[in-house]
């Protein structure tokens, strides 16, 4: 029988809920000098940093002796031009953590009244991310907001947060603030959060761990499947994918959502698989783009592979090496897709030759 991880579960639900709570009043509030733009002049906002120090200081308390691969990194709030910007994140996140919630407290993982941390311990908090990931051992990896575009425009996101054990995902959890919790009952809300551990299963909560419904991806025929996809055309190739749906005789249009939502929409059944290839700029994909849901998925009863059918590596560093896409699919279906996607990649080889 595999492990629970019963703690680390607690835990990083605790974390990522609140975490929620914070990047969903942060939304309300954003004020313009409050996003940076990085070098890769992808946004990052007050609501990413505070979150990553919010979590990796729980994760901290809890679990002292886990390595942290985290995407944001505390530097530019350690020069003197990033002092205004750090004094919010440490009001956000010392907010976040003392903040009395009937469920989920406990002063052990460094969490509910009187819990503050001083500006230096925030810092360092976030900058305890800065791991540079190893086939061996544990180590956790967060993304603080996924789909930050998604967040600025006021549509979707994730908090996610996983823990890899030699190079495998064995829980992972993301908490989507804004997407529908039924979308076929609308008075049910908006915010789930999702949860997986390795051979028990994948499961949706409400932000107040109420409804838990456990998570298996239906069976269906290739051509009833709608992609889910970027929004952003950068990220990944929006006319490949319908190369791809043609050749499986697809006739519902792509839904495209910022985000590890994807991932969660897929695994309740919605959808029926995720596509992304690369545009051909030599991007690298990133763990914690994708280690939550890669267990999401397959807990739910999918496979995630990429475009060669190799499982993901989340064992080689930062990221996932040399970038050959990822598709995720119910268990039916993915054979299929692979072979349509091999079928183009064919098709546009010999293009590129002619
Ligand atoms: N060129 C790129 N190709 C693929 N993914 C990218 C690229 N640039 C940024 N991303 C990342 O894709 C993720 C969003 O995924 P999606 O397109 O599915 O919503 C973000 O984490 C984003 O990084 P960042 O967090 O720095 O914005
Ligand atoms: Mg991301
Ligand atoms: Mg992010
Ligand atoms: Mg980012």
């Amino acid at each position: 029988m595999s492990l629970s991880f019963a703690t680390e579960k607690q835990v990083a639900v605790a974390a990522v809920r609140r975490a929620c709570l914070l990047t969903s009043s942060v939304f309300n509030k954003l004020v313009k000098n409050e996003t940076l733009t990085k070098g890769d002049k992808s946004p990052v906002t007050v609501g990413d940093y505070a979150a990553q120090a919010l979590i990796s200081s729980i994760l901290s308390r809890a679990f002292p002796e886990d390595p942290i691969v985290g995407e944001e990194d505390a530097s530019d709030l350690r020069k003197p031009s990033g002092k205004e910007l750090k004094d919010r994140i440490v009001s956000l996140a010392n907010e976040a953590l003392t903040s009395e919630l009937a469920l989920g407290d406990n002063k052990d993982w460094g969490i509910g009244p009187g819990s503050e941390q001083t500006d230096a311990e925030l810092l360092d908090a976030i900058d305890r991310g800065n791991y540079e990931g190893s086939s061996i051992g544990r180590m956790w990896t967060i993304d603080p907001i996924d789909g930050t575009k998604g967040f600025l425009r006021g549509e979707q996101y994730a908090v996610c947060l996983a823990l890899i054990v030699d190079s495998k995902v064995q829980l992972g959890v993301i908490g989507c603030p804004n997407l529908p919790f039924d979308p076929k009952d609308p008075s049910k809300g908006t915010g789930c959060i999702f949860v997986a551990v390795r051979g028990h299963g994948a499961e949706q909560l409400t932000l107040t761990l109420s409804d838990p419904t456990p998570l298996s991806i239906p069976s269906t025929e290739a051509s009833d499947i709608s992609f889910l996809e970027s929004v952003e055309a950068a990220h990944s190739s929006h006319s490949f994918n319908d190369r791809v749906a043609s050749l499986l005789s697809v006739t519902r249009s792509p839904v495209r959502m910022d985000s590890q939502a994807k991932y969660g929409c897929l695994a309740r059944g919605e959808g029926g698989a995720y596509l992304r290839m690369p545009t051909g700029v030599g991007y690298r994909e990133k763990i914690w783009d994708h280690a939550s849901g890669n267990i999401l998925v397959e807990e739910a009863g999918g496979i995630v592979t990429d475009s060669r059918g190799q499982p993901l590596d989340f064992g080689i560093g930062r990221t996932l090496g040399e970038n050959y896409g990822v598709i995720a699919a119910g268990k039916d279906v993915h054979p299929l897709i692979l072979a349509a996607v091999q079928k183009a990649q064919a098709e546009e080889k010999a293009k590129a030759k002619a």
